[in-house]
């Protein structure tokens, strides 16, 4: 089968705006086990378009194309800043810097709460490397986290995940994605706690809208036959949050989808951006760094 992926991402500080040093970097992404010769291989193309909008925002959105073979996954993204956001998460950035010394930021949530969307923008901002628990998991067992669980079961997971962990709290400057379930070992904390662990709030209708859309083969926990995806994946991600709510609340920060949207006049939650809920980590982090470090604001 021929497999296209398109990635779009949005540059725009540095065709427009000097003040920026950071060039915003982007990244296409593969199915994980696609060889490095099939990508090779693969035929890319490239659209840049620049749209002006009706509130004075600019945008340029660089659209990157490639199709290959042999594979049935397909990844896309529409990854949108303004100007201003840019700007915003560039100023953000080198104002908690010095408070942040290197820690790493751990994102927790639910499966497809956007850990990797954001995190990959947060990463960006901060200049830190970014990582995810599940794709380490991948790379030390040699099989995806769905062979995983079919083959050896739950429990042999979650021991990797936890190893994944560990060796990721050696680091520093480190965004890390963990695994939807991470929060459920408290021996997983001790190690998230050498960074600063931020909770991505998602309310559970949109997080079964963006999974039905990509669909459950990657996660094994939602996995179902192919009909009536929506309401399978409801039932299974609404009790898995609802054991888990507690767990999420353990970490430092939270970062709620709805209250950006209420900051922004709306109550849904879809028009939330990536950009905007990285914006607010970043916030939030501030938040959190000052209280520790006893500031007080006058
Ligand atoms: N703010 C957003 N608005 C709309 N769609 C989003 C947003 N953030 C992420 N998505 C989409 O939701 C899906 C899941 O996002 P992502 O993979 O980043 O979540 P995740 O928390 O890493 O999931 P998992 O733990 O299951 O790997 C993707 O298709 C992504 O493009
Ligand atoms: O929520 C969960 O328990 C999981 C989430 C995924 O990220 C993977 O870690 C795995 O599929 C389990």
């Amino acid at each position: 089968m021929e497999t296209t992926v398109m990635q779009q991402l949005q540059f725009s500080p540095w065709i427009h705006s000097k003040s920026v040093s950071a060039k915003p970097k982007g990244s296409l992404h593969f199915p994980r086990r696609l060889a490095e010769q099939d990508i090779l291989q693969a035929p890319f193309s490239f659209d840049l378009r620049v749209s002006r909008h009706s509130n004075h925002r600019r945008t340029v959105a660089l659209k990157i194309s490639c199709s290959y073979k042999n594979s049935s996954v397909l990844e896309s993204g529409n990854h949108c800043a303004s100007v201003d956001e840019s700007l915003a998460i560039q100023r953000k950035s080198r104002e908690i810097e010095s408070y942040l010394n290197g820690r790493s930021i751990y994102l927790v949530g639910m499966m497809g709460s956007g850990k990797t969307t954001v995190g990959k923008v947060l990463s960006n901002a901060l200049g830190y490397s970014f990582s995810d628990s599940d794709s380490l998991v991948e790379e030390d067992t040699g099989i995806s986290v769905a062979e995983i669980f079919k083959v050896y079961g739950e429990d042999f997971f979650r021991e990797r995940e936890t190893e994944a962990l560990r060796k990721l709290s050696l680091m520093r400057q480190f965004v890390i994605s963990t695994g939807g379930g991470a929060v459920t070992r408290s021996i997983n904390w001790k190690y998230m706690h050498k960074g600063i662990s931020v909770w991505l709030d998602v309310p559970l209708e949109a997080l079964v809208k963006r999974i039905s859309a990509v669909g459950t083969n990657s996660r094994p926990l939602l996995h179902h036959d192919s009909t009536d995806a929506y309401s399978k994946t409801l039932v299974r991600l609404s009790t898995l949050l609802e054991e888990r709510g507690e767990a999420y609340a353990n970490a430092e920060v939270t970062v709620s989808c709805e209250k950006i949207a209420a900051k922004l006049g709306t109550k849904d939650v879809s028009n939330v951006t990536p950009m905007a809920i990285a914006i607010e980590a970043l916030e939030q982090i501030e938040i959190f760094l000052k209280r520790e470090d006893g500031y007080c604001a006058i």
